[in-house]
């Protein structure tokens, strides 16, 4: 079994229980609320700058050609390509980008991408990508899930559409390509912080999904209001 394929069989249960969540559900059935995905839509705009932030450094960090064009054009992708998804979605629901700056990124949103940017900058190469790959894997395995069983006519078709298609499938290749080299040349402690890694990242996924669905904002946002 490759490194790549004993990440994904670690966190299995996990994976299943990211396509049973409601939000994936809904957004199969083309009946998740207008509400939620835009509360997802904001978030996960503010999400991607601080991914291909995660990507630029994990880029600068390669310890070949490769991976410096291979992380760079993944940077250059989440913020051009997949930010233009989430335009098109911000215009459908009337989104200005002065609504978009002023809305903070919840607990989760804030704890993934922190979470991504500190591990780019401070673990080492290959557990910095080894946290990168669920980013790619998830959101192609969910979105190749649900295209499966979307419905005709759905509103949300964009979105699966992009994480369904053979161009984000090849991305995903590639990355699982990267993360077995690096675990062959890898130690086994650091082979042992890349599963911890992965397991980190995966969980986060599942935490923006939930999120969305429970509109999250921080626990302290009624306390921040000013006393009348
Ligand atoms: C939270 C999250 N994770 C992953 C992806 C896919 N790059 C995304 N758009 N948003």
């Amino acid at each position: 079994m490759s490194f790549s394929q004993s990440l994904w069989q670690a966190n299995e249960a996990l994976f299943q229980s990211t396509l049973q969540l409601p939000f994936n559900r809904e957004l199969a059935a083309g009946t998740l609320s207008r509400e939620r995905f835009r509360h997802y839509m904001i978030q996960d705009a503010h999400y991607l700058v601080a991914y291909g932030r995660a990507l630029a450094v994990t880029a600068a960090k390669s310890d070949n050609a490769e991976g410096v064009v291979q992380f760079a054009n993944a940077a250059n992708e989440a913020v051009v390509v997949e930010r233009s998804l989430h335009d098109g979605f911000m215009r459908d629901f009337g989104i200005t980008a002065e609504q978009f700056a002023a809305t903070p990124l919840t607990p989760a949103c804030q704890h993934y991408t922190s979470y991504l940017v500190a591990t780019a900058w401070s673990a080492p190469y290959p557990v910095a990508v080894a946290a990168l790959l669920p980013c790619f894997w998830i959101y192609a395995e969910v979105g190749r899930d649900i295209h499966a069983r979307s419905v005709a006519g759905n509103p949300y078709q964009a979105w699966i559409d992009t994480y369904a298609s053979e161009e984000f499938h090849a991305l995903v290749r590639a990355v699982c390509a990267t993360v077995d080299r690096l675990a062959d040349e890898a130690a086994p402690a650091t082979r042992t912080a890349m599963h911890a890694a992965y397991r980190d990242a995966a969980r986060l996924e599942w935490m923006f999904w939930d999120s969305a669905y429970c509109l999250a904002q921080w626990p302290t946002a009624a306390a921040e209001l000013p006393k009348k």
